[in-house]
């Protein structure tokens, strides 16, 4: 029973797949106080019929709708809209039973100060927070200072009311720069940590997790592109012949290189040593060849220099076309097949033709396994 609410409350909370990361802490954040409000409202409405004071109990059946409402719509990804309707409902009951009900105006200010915690929590712009930040410190005055309904009131010379509501708005504004603050360090961790998950260390491209899963999104999106392997060639004598860490400072060039050579919409990442994968969106069998022949020129043009040693590096490529291939991991081995037709036939080659029945090298095993480790990662 337990089990089964908590399982019914994460499924309640969980933000949808199609959700960017940097918006899904907001989103599940949000979600978890329209619940927890839902709770606490429905709890509240026996006892408010109990206690002999139904007008409240209905108002607060009225709010529970609109927390409902607010939940639909934030599942639907109408943040904004979900949280306008949640706080109006939220602020009407607030003021109706403080000013009008009970006369316990100063009691208000609580349940304002909430509000302002759940705004700044949520997914809205930095300029929208502060404008309703204001607008939440304006009517928390307003309404401390509105006459009471019953009662009397109470003589405060000016010099007190002042720095009573200097206060208040003191801690309005304290609440949303400290929380601000708050969302900005942690995003900006965040951004890092996901930007560090992501890339080779290295080479600054894309790491082999990433590059596969990013294959596998067009390729489940049924988009039609280009996939190229990249493979430098007699990479090991620039290691034995220069040390190790030229054999880096080439990579870094070659991967600077592939990245500078692509558009915008292309990726690349490094699947082994010195081998990288590239993803060409969009393109067939002869845009993807015009980018190996980009490629090429470039480093033809840009050789690395490393203390003004010029230190010589080829490139051997394979590519295929996403109609090659039933499946994501045919595609790669098609490519990988090629690659190595061109490390056969000399090297400094392009392969984009063939060899669609040679048979699988290692290589392209382990090339595989990243494809079904991304595709894995992906139904997980
Ligand atoms: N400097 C450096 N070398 C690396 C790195 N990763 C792998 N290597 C080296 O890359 C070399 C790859 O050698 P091979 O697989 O024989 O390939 P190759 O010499 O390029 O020969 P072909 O591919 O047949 O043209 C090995 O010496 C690895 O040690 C790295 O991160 N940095």
């Amino acid at each position: 029973m337990r089990s089964q609410f908590f399982s019914l409350w994460r499924k309640g909370t969980e933000a949808p797949d199609s959700l960017p990361a940097e918006r899904r802490r907001s989103f599940e954040i949000m979600a978890e106080i329209y619940l927890l409000a839902l709770c606490v409202q429905l709890m509240l409405a026996p006892v408010l019929f109990l206690v002999g004071r139904p007008i409240l109990g209905w108002l607060n059946l009225i709010c529970l709708a609109g927390y409902v409402v607010a939940l639909v719509l934030h599942r639907r990804l109408f943040v904004a809209t979900a949280l306008a309707v949640k706080l109006c409902v939220f602020l009407v009951f607030v003021v109706v039973v403080g000013v009008v009900i009970t006369a316990n105006q100063a009691s208000l200010v609580y349940f304002l100060l909430f509000a302002e915690v759940e705004m700044m929590l949520a997914d809205l712009r930095r300029r929208t927070k502060i404008v309703a930040t204001g607008c939440l410190v304006t009517l928390s005055l307003g309404v401390l200072h509105l006459p009471p309904l019953h009662g009397v009131t109470q003589s405060v010379s000016g010099v007190d009311t002042f720095l009573a509501d200097l206060g208040l708005g003191l801690v309005f504004v304290m609440l949303c720069i400290v929380i601000l603050r708050m969302l900005a360090i942690t995003d900006h961790h965040e951004h890092r940590y996901r930007r560090d998950a992501m890339h080779d260390s290295l080479t600054r491209v894309l790491n082999r997790r990433a590059i596969f899963e990013r294959a596998s999104i067009y390729w489940k999106a049924n988009r039609e592109f280009a996939v190229a392997l990249v493979d430098a060639d007699r990479f090991k004598e620039i290691n034995d012949n220069h040390g190790h860490s030229a054999g880096d400072a080439v990579l870094r060039h070659l991967a600077g290189l592939l990245r500078e050579s692509l558009r915008s919409d292309d990726s690349v990442g490094r699947v082994g040593g010195e081998e990288f994968l590239m993803l060409l969106p969009g393109a067939g069998k002869s845009q993807g060849i015009a980018a190996a022949m980009r490629i090429r020129d470039r480093l033809a043009r840009y050789p690395c220099r490393l203390d003004s040693i010029e230190l010589s590096v080829t490139l051997s490529m394979g590519i295929a076309t996403s109609e090659e291939g039933l499946h994501l991991r045919d595609l790669i081995e098609l490519a990988d097949r090629r690659l190595y037709a061109a490390k056969s036939a000399g090297r400094d080659q392009v392969v984009a033709e063939g060899h669609a029945d040679a048979a699988t090298s290692r290589n392209s095993q382990r090339l595989a396994q990243g494809v079904e480790r991304a595709l894995e990662a992906d139904r997980g």
